[in-house]
């Protein structure tokens, strides 16, 4: 995404619908907002990013525009419908404009975020300094928190998770999913393409050719996020799809014919050159067991032996949040990391499973 500034301080006003259906009809209620179209603009691969403010409520917003096929429902605004939760970016209002040449484009006005989550580490590479510790530890709380939302709540997978989709504020230490535009409800009976997510952060069951996946391809990609903050460059950063396998088969070892088996059933070559694991503990020297454990349970070759996003929020390489005090407690009650609701967040779980589930996650608020 290239950033550069606009100059034109034109005042439009345009007739929207709010980005929830309101009431019991399920329909999408229309609303009147004005704003200025000025303000930083940003290309992505499928259309503009503009930020500006709504005059009538005075919040910051972004503006995605894209180009709307008229022969299909866009997936990315039905999915956004469906999604509300703290750590996820919101839709606040949509509408469509055509421009001069009949085309139809869809806007989508949503919560604004100052920066990506990959500014931020460039921001820490450029002093050059590490990222501190515990602000890693900060968003990849919230990054789970919100995928445990839409995988198990939602029951959607992002199928894009990369430094570049999390926006961060770094004063809070806030951090919000975006971009939508690759999200998809995965049914167990259906295939689904496994030409999916940036080559960096893609599972290895995706370059298997797998087309059966589950919602554990988002914390594949999320083990590479975290490993990409601690490190300062991507762990696994492939030149091409197959040289993606190799970078990964570097450090984890050659997957053994049931790992294989476990990511694709149908992948009949099984003959690779032995290569040994290099211990996670050697390729994070610096850290400590707790959080080595936890890239090595978020990035596993089997898709079901890899922690889920629930588990990873259980993981004690968390517990620092959940035992915080002084200034890290503040921060901690202010983006209320150990507040869930239970009908969004912990629904999905037995009786059983739900009182060890709380016990975890918030330990000071049982008696
Ligand atoms: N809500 C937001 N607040 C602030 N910036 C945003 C917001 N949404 C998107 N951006 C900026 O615009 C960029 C592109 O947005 P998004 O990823 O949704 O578009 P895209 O066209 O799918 O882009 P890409 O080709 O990079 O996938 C983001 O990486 C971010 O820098």
């Amino acid at each position: 995404m290239n950033l550069e500034l606009v100059t034109n301080t034109e005042v439009v006003h345009k007739q929207v619908y709010c980005g929830h259906p309101s009431g019991n009809n399920g329909e999408n209620e229309p609303a009147e907002i004005t704003y200025p179209t000025t303000e930083v603009v940003g290309h992505g691969s499928f259309g503009v990013v503009f930020t500006t403010t709504i005059k009538e409520t005075d919040e910051d917003v972004a503006i995605k525009k894209v180009l709307q096929d008229r022969r299909f429902k866009n997936r990315e605004l039905e999915i956004m419908k469906l999604l509300k939760h703290p750590n996820i970016i919101d839709l606040k209002y949509y509408f469509y404009e055509k421009d001069s040449h009949g085309e139809v484009y869809l806007n989508l006005i949503l919560d604004y975020m100052p920066q990506s989550l990959y500014q931020r580490l460039r921001h820490f590479v450029h002093i050059p300094s590490a990222m501190p510790r515990l602000e890693i530890k900060c968003y990849m709380y919230q990054l789970f928190k919100s995928l445990n939302y839409l995988h198990n709540f939602a029951l959607v997978c992002h199928r894009d998770i990369k430094p570049q989709n999390l926006l961060v504020d770094p004063n809070t230490c806030a951090l919000k999913i975006c971009d939508f535009g690759s999200a998809k409800q995965l049914k167990p009976t259906e295939p689904n393409v496994s030409y999916i997510c940036s080559r960096y952060y893609r599972a290895p069951e995706l370059i298997f050719g797998a087309t059966h996946y589950s919602n554990q391809i988002d914390v594949w990609s999320s083990g590479c996020v975290m490993a990409e903050l601690l490190l300062g460059q991507p762990m696994f950063p492939g030149e091409s799809g197959i040289d993606q396998l190799v970078e990964i088969i570097k450090i984890l070892g050659t997957p053994s014919r049931q790992e294989i088996c476990a990511m694709n059933p149908n992948y009949m070559e099984h003959k690779f050159p032995q290569i040994k694991p290099i211990p996670l503990s050697r390729v994070f020297k610096k850290e400590d067991e707790q959080t080595v454990q936890f890239l090595a349970d978020t990035l596993k070759y089997d898709p079901m032996e890899r922690f889920n996003a629930l588990q990873c929020l259980c993981s004690s390489y968390f517990d620092e949040l959940r035992h915080a005090q002084g200034q890290l407690k503040q921060i901690v009650d202010s983006l209320q990391l150990l507040q869930f609701e239970y009908d969004t967040e912990l629904a999905h779980l037995t009786q059983d499973q739900l009182e060890a589930v709380r016990l975890k996650l918030q330990p000071t608020q049982i008696r």
